[in-house]
Parts: structure tokens; sequence; C-alpha cells
């Protein structure tokens, strides 16, 4: 099997809604650190897994300098941002997103989401 590992820096603001009082609730921005993680049995035709210049583009290309509740279906918590990234990049196994130097969630897919891999 053959791993890589992309690391990608966005600015991106978002306001989470909860069910009890927070100031997350009010709009606010970060420099997120997102790290996506991909696999593949074989390589492309390229040698590759996964162009590491086409991870950044998927993810920038969506998010980067953006509001996130306007483009994102969801409450754009960063587990939530996490598991959506792995759901959109099928090579993808697991992905951290950091909100700051404190704060990091990561999602791993299930062993059984990868059948048929
Ligand atoms: N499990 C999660 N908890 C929180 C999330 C999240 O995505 N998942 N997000 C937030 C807010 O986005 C907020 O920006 C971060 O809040 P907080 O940790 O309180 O930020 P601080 O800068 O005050 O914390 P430091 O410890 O000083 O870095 C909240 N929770
Ligand atoms: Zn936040």
């Amino acid at each position: 099997m053959y791993y890589v590992k992309k690391t990608i820096e966005i600015s991106a603001s978002h306001q989470l809604r909860l069910d009890y009082e927070s100031k997350c609730e009010n709009l606010h921005g970060h420099n997120w650190i997102i790290t996506v993680y991909c696999r593949a049995r074989d390589l492309d035709r390229n040698g590759m897994v996964y162009d590491f210049s086409k991870l950044k583009k998927a993810v920038t290309d969506r998010l980067d300098h953006r509001n996130l509740n306007e483009v994102l279906p969801f409450n754009p918590t960063a587990e939530n941002i996490a598991h959506w990234i792995v759901q959109s990049i099928p090579e993808c196994y697991r992905a951290d997103v950091q909100e700051s130097r404190n704060n990091l969630a990561t999602y791993v897919k299930d062993d059984d989401d990868a059948e048929g891999e």
C-alpha cells in the first residue's frame, strides 16, 4: 500500500450552531491547517497515489477565504469538516482539521467504509 499526506493552510470564517450558549456562535475566523491522508494499493499511470497539487486545489477551491457556513451544507465544526474531506476524496482515509494550535479534530474512515477500495 502507498501513502501520501498533504498539509494545506487556509483562511476561513465560520459560526457554529449549538444548543448551548457559546462565543463560537458568533462569526469568527481561523487560519486552518488541514492535513489530508490518502492511500492506494497501486499507483496511477503517473506514478502517484494522488497529485499533491490536486489535493491542495480540492480543498482550497472550496474553502479558502470563504465563510464556511455559506459553502458547506452542515454545521462547520472541525469534526464535520474532517468527515466531509474524507467523503469528498475517494483515496482519502483520514483528515486532520486544526482550527488553532490547541484545537484539532480527526476523522478516520472505518474499515467497513473501505470495502470495495
Ligand atoms: N469539538 C469541537 N469543539 C469546538 C469546535 C469544534 O469545531 N469542535 N469549535 C469551536 C470554535 O470554532 C472556536 O473557534 C474554538 O473555541 P475555543 O477552543 O474556545 O477557542 P479559544 O481560542 O478560546 O481557545 P484556546 O484554548 O485559547 O485556544 C469551539 N469548540
Ligand atoms: Zn471557530
